[in-house]
């Protein structure tokens, strides 16, 4: 045989993984293979495999003699998009993409060299976990990739996708990057699985109610996107990648902005007459972005806050939003975990921030203190006060106490604050104030009911309005909400030369 030719069986040998029997297992799951993904995230032929040829070298009970095709992991770089992105993907046909020493190995390189030259990793996981002959050394194969995770963070942008198990000590490099996405039916993530869980609580679980898709979509925030299945999955990265930029040193790609002057109408009757009427917040930020585009973060976690990615004139933006039909669009400790973790997510990557507020307060409640929620909601104070990008707060209706300064207030850093006239911002809602400010006046009068009423109304016309805020400063302008997108626009526009620094310091220490 020649030397050609034998190059040629090693790869074509590699390519096959875990052989046919555990191929078609794996799609009779509904998954795809390690390759199939590998060759739907990358522009087609783009695609280099390094390290092909790498094998474990595990000699514990008989693993001498298993062959491990490509040490369960496909790993290299290509493009996406015509951007450079690198990626791993582990091929649970092959001792079921358990990792171990070398397989490890393969991932670290994959990131030692996406740090080098600035570019996204993306990590397809699909895994036994630890690969348990290998024991320490399986261990510290984990220990090194949480290591470069970190480093990474806010340097390259870190995707991660679940699309089998993940188990035990693997959950945690998910954990450590940007995006975790899920793929529903096929992925479970948990620290212990069901058995275990059995053994030591009695408690009976199962491993889709445990650790499914939308158990950590919904219920932990563990993971911030769910998807039906691994083309969509691999679709949906592709879509995430195109509003980021390939590091912390540039700025996300650009696009056709569409129409940049046109006067939305809609926008002026989209808030309700009534105050205490809730509306969708997500048809007021289609209605101002290009093509109604927004690649929502965590829709099924804290929903009475809207995060995601949108463009303003082919610009990328972070988009904070309250909801008004979730808990009134109120703070609470979920909320401010997901708004904290995604405003230094854009910091990071250089997005700018559009906050468009719309916030009766912080939840009362004991659960809520007991919770944390002072610790919590500082979270966001703290996140955005050390925000450097641009950032527009759009106040369109209320923006009450602590709430209104944690939604991107002046005080924090807003560079530009606009707000519709139909914005209230106070200490607090009318009925509220006026309960504590006149309960005298209220108490004392011959018909308390009316001069409730009488007071809320002098307190409404005085205070819960854009105005006194105007006046000191604290918005820029109220505008006509139907030029939103115009104003937005400009105001980005303007802030595009925006530098900022921070004091010098190791690091900050947010509340956690
Ligand atoms: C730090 C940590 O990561 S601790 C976590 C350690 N990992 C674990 O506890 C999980 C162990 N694995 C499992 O429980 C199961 O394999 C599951 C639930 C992940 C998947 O189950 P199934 O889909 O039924 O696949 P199955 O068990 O047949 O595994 C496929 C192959 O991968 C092997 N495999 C799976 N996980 C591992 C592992 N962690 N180490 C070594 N081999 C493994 C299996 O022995 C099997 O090999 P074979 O095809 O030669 O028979």
């Amino acid at each position: 045989m020649s030397k050609l030719q034998d190059l040629r069986q090693r790869k074509e040998k590699i390519a096959l993984g875990g052989g046919e029997k555990r191929v078609q297992k794996q799609h009779e799951k509904g998954k795809l293979t390690a390759r199939e993904r590998i060759n739907l995230l990358f522009d087609e032929g783009s695609f280099v495999e390094l390290d092909a040829f790498v094998k474990h070298r595990c000699t514990n009970f008989g693993m001498e003699k298993v062959d491990a095709p490509a040490e369960g992991v496909v790993t290299g770089y290509g493009k996406v998009d015509g951007r450079l992105v690198y990626a791993y993907s582990q091929d649970f046909t092959v001792v079921g993409g358990s990792l171990g020493e070398m397989h490890a190995a393969k991932i670290c390189k994959v990131m030692d060299n996406a740090m080098k030259v600035g570019s996204p990793v993306v990590g397809l996981n699909d895994s036994g976990g630890a690969r348990i002959q290998e024991a320490v050394d399986a261990l510290s194969g984990y220990g090194k990739i949480f290591y470069r995770n970190t480093l990474a963070s806010g340097v390259i942008p870190q995707i991660t996708a679940i699309m089998g198990p993940c188990a035990g000590g693997a959950v945690y490099s998910p954990a450590l990057t940007d995006f975790t996405f899920m793929v529903d039916k096929t992925s479970q993530m948990f620290i212990t699985g069901p058995q275990v869980i059995k053994t030591v609580t009695g408690e009976d679980v199962t491993a889709e109610a445990l650790g499914g898709a939308m158990t950590h979509n919904r219920i932990s925030g563990v993971a911030h996107t769910i998807v039906s299945n691994d083309e969509e999955c691999i679709s949906e990265i592709r879509r995430l990648l195109s509003f980021l930029p390939s590091n912390n040193m540039e700025t996300a790609p650009t696009f056709d902005g569409g129409e940049s002057n046109i006067i939305i109408e809609e926008l002026n009757s989209i808030i309700p007459d009534n105050p205490n009427k809730p509306y969708d917040i997500h048809d007021v930020i289609k209605l101002i972005v290009d093509d109604a585009d927004f690649f929502e973060y965590q829709p099924h976690f804290a929903k009475n806050i809207v995060t995601g990615f949108a463009r303003i004139n082919g610009e990328s933006v972070g988009i904070v939003a309250n909801q008004p039909k979730v808990l009134a669009g109120c703070l609470d400790i979920n909320a401010s975990d997901k708004s904290a973790r995604f405003v230094r997510t854009c910091d990071s990557f250089n997005i700018p921030l559009l906050t468009i507020v719309d916030v009766p307060g912080f939840l009362p409640g004991t659960s809520q203190e007991y919770g944390g929620i002072i610790r919590h909601g500082a979270k966001m104070l703290y996140a955005y006060s050390e925000a450097t990008v641009p950032k527009v707060s759009l106040i369109i209706r209320k923006a009450y106490g602590g709430a209104y300064l944690a939604m991107c207030s002046k005080d924090l850093g807003a560079d530009l604050v606009l707000a519709w006239p139909s914005a209230e911002i106070a200490v607090m809602g009318p009925q509220g104030a006026a309960n504590i400010i006149f309960r005298k006046e209220i108490s004392g009068a011959d018909d308390p009911i009316t001069m409730r009423k009488t007071l809320i109304d002098d307190y409404t016309n005085e205070f819960a309005t854009p105005y006194k805020a105007a006046e000191r400063g604290f918005v820029d302008d109220v505008i006509e909400p139907s030029s939103s997108r115009p104003r937005l626009i400009d105001a980005f526009d303007m802030l595009k030369s925006k530098r900022e620094e921070m004091p010098p310091k190791k690091h900050g220490n947010i509340p956690l």
